[in-house]
């Protein structure tokens, strides 16, 4: 059986990056940057005011007092039409150009104008050259680079590609993944199931976890499981980009998944990974004509083992997919708080809670039923990783964590 190292190395070698597309900054939230960024112009563009007040040398105020003289008053977007000589001042507004001979902006509070004599005096405390406002360029110089290439477009970064002269991006989108639940045992949440039966909860949770990984979830409700019903929605789960299907993908006589998704031209890349849980996990590729190819995950139908092969795996197809640099989920250390006795008989990605103390990541395993056991995940902020095996960990022991 596959490694969950080698079931990782095949999706990366199986997805391809979207082609790029561009868009404005208005469409780019959530996509990955595809191109690097640089600065059309010097951030701030000109010594600027950063509070309304007045404009000054600092030499004019060695102990923060001083009567000047007003020239003008220079508002945002305007320009200063005079330099100060020694002796004088003009009001400034927030964001306006400081005049050339200041190098100062005193508060409005600290000002007493003097409208007949167009004078202001000033009572502060000692003025330092800087004082309120940014030099020219302090930020960022014209041509310095702003945002790399394989950068998720947060509104941070959307604000400051339209700053640096950058109002259309070259990217790659999130993509759009239908959710197919397979199953003749599932309801809708709204109802009560009767006997035998059980709600569909992996449906909305997989919707879920899809936003959560800023893509696009399509929902297409429950397939039966007889062949009619299952290939007519599959049809329709291939024309996007990803199609997520749950259940009915191990040893079952109807666990009609991998075959139907074959006879639909789809192409398995490999079925059975040796983890836990998670283990009859089955991914595919179905090359398209005029469009990229799908990509399709059968889920494992147990609610516990959907959600940790979502994360593991399907969120990395979907990094590669908008061209992020790392793809692959990254483990970080955690101190295990309290002994552990671990019983897989595979790589077991345990539930777990992490908490930090003073820095340090402590991880805790948590009780759980297993991979039927939904409610155990709740709990849950990540899951630990404890090599196959019958095993007591000790306290104190650093583990592989990967956080949710
Ligand atoms: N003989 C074998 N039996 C099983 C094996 C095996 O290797 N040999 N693997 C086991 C493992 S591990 C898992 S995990 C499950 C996965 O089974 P399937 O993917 O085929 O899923 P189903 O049999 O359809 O369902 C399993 C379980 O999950 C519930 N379920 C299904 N869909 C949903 C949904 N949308 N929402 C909530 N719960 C759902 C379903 O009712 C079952 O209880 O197979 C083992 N068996
Ligand atoms: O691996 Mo299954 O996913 O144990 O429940």
């Amino acid at each position: 059986m596959l490694t969950v190292q080698e079931a990782f190395q095949l999706i990366l070698d199986t997805v391809k990056p979207a082609a790029p597309v561009q868009c404005s900054l208005f469409e780019a939230t959530h996509c990955v940057l595809a191109e690097g960024t640089v600065s059309d112009l010097n951030v701030p563009p000109f010594d600027k005011a950063l509070m309304d007040g007045f404009a000054v040398s600092s030499s004019d105020l060695p102990e923060g007092k001083a009567t000047l003289n007003i020239l003008e008053t220079i508002f945002a977007g305007s320009v200063p039409t005079h330099s100060l000589q020694v002796g004088q001042t003009s009001q400034i507004m927030t964001g306006a150009p400081l005049p050339e001979g200041a190098d100062a902006v005193v508060q409005i509070e600290h000002c007493q104008i003097n409208e007949e004599q167009q004078t202001v005096q000033i009572e502060t405390s000692p003025v330092a050259p800087g004082k309120n406002m940014l030099h020219r360029a302090s930020v960022l110089e014209i041509g310095a680079p702003v945002i790399e290439a394989g950068t998720l477009l947060r509104p941070q970064e959307i604000g400051a590609l339209a700053e640096t002269g950058s109002p259309r991006v070259s990217v790659r989108c999130p993509p759009r993944i239908s959710i197919l639940a397979t199953g003749d045992e599932l309801v809708p949440p709204e109802e009560t199931p009767r006997a035998g039966q059980i709600r569909n909860s992996n449906e909305v949770m997989l919707n879920s976890q899809i936003l959560q990984s800023h893509a696009r979830p399509v929902p297409l409700g429950i397939a039966r499981d007889e062949r009619t019903d299952l290939s007519k929605k599959i049809q329709a789960g291939l024309k996007n980009d990803f199609l997520l299907l749950s259940g009915g993908v191990s040893a079952g006589t109807l666990d009609l998944v991998p075959s139907e998704l074959e006879a639909a031209g789809v192409k398995q890349v490999f079925h059975k990974v040796n983890l836990k849980p998670g283990k009859p996990l089955w991914f595919g590729i179905l090359e398209r004509e005029e469009q990229s190819p799908c990509y399709i995950f059968g889920l494992p139908g147990n609610p516990v083992s959907s959600m940790v092969c979502f994360d593991l795996f399907v969120r990395t197809a979907i990094r590669q997919f908008m061209g992020f640099p790392s793809p692959k989920p990254a483990p970080i250390q955690a101190r295990l708080g309290a002994d552990f006795h671990s019983r897989g008989d595979r790589p077991t990605y345990h539930l777990a809670q992490v908490e930090w103390e003073s820095g340090e990541a402590v991880v805790t395993p948590l009780k759980t039923m297993g991979s039927a056991d939904l409610r155990s995940t709740v709990t849950a902020n990540g899951v630990a990783l404890f090599p196959t095996g019958n095993q007591l960990y000790q306290s104190g022991l650093k583990v592989d964590t990967f956080l949710w």
